[in-house]
């Protein structure tokens, strides 16, 4: 079954709590949260003491998405700040297998460990760590802004990383962000994807319920 994480980079930052119960009510799986640090990427938004501010507005697992240069020195202040899942960019980290480690041991292991890809880093990157990692998010625009294009290169590469994870058997599962929308999910659910990251195709929708549920009948198309 197709999990969908609604992107809060789209949301109204103005009443954060309430657009993250907003798309709980709407049947979201889990809540996708964009750190950027203006370095990595030309953009600025969350730091933990946001996360830990809404924290308690949601049973839903928060699915944080850091997007900034020296992913290690930010890892156990977000797993305290109440993140269930921290991915890191391998383009950003010098030590990835140490920083994977890190996410898996802190606060008595209560977070799983992502890796980031952008859409030009090949797979090749992390062949030798996907049986490490819970999640593999591949980035189907170039971070660091919600509302982009889909860039269909991904397709080829959600394909080939799936078979790689059956290959080796890994249990990571394949998170695919950027573009997301009733035009591009299937696609990317056919090739192989078991998160949607989606965040300006629910939050700009008059109905978040019925945008949630197009995407995930996509499955079926
Ligand atoms: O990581 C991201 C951008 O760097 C966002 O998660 C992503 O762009 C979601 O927004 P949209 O669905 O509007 O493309
Ligand atoms: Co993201």
């Amino acid at each position: 079954m197709i999990k969908i994480a609604p992107s809060i980079l789209s949301a109204d930052f103005s009443k954060l709590g309430d657009e993250i119960k907003k798309v709980e009510q709407a049947g979201a799986d889990l809540i996708h949260i964009d750190v950027m640090d203006g370095h990595f990427v030309p953009n600025l938004t969350i730091g933990p003491n946001v996360v830990a501010a809404v924290r308690n507005v949601t049973k839903l697992p928060f699915d944080v998405h850091l997007m900034v240069s020296n992913p290690q020195d930010l890892v156990l202040p977000f797993i305290e700040a109440g993140a269930d899942i921290l991915t890191v960019h391998a383009e950003a980290a010098s030590h990835l297998h140490r920083i994977i480690e890190t996410i898996k041991k802190g606060n008595k292991g209560s977070c799983q460990a992502g890796v980031s890809l952008n859409p030009a880093t090949s797979i090749v990157w992390i062949e030798d760590i996907l049986r490490e990692v819970d999640l593999i998010l591949l980035m189907s625009v170039n971070p660091g802004f919600g509302g982009q294009s889909f860039i269909p290169l991904v397709l080829e590469k959600i394909r080939r990383l799936k078979a790689q994870l059956k290959a080796c058997n890994s249990n990571a599962v394949i998170e695919v962000d950027g573009g997301i929308n009733a035009n591009t999910a299937a696609s990317v659910i056919e090739a192989g994807a078991d998160i949607l990251v989606a965040g300006s195709a629910i939050y700009g929708a008059k109905n978040c319920a019925a945008a949630i549920r197009q995407l995930k009948n996509a499955a079926a198309l």
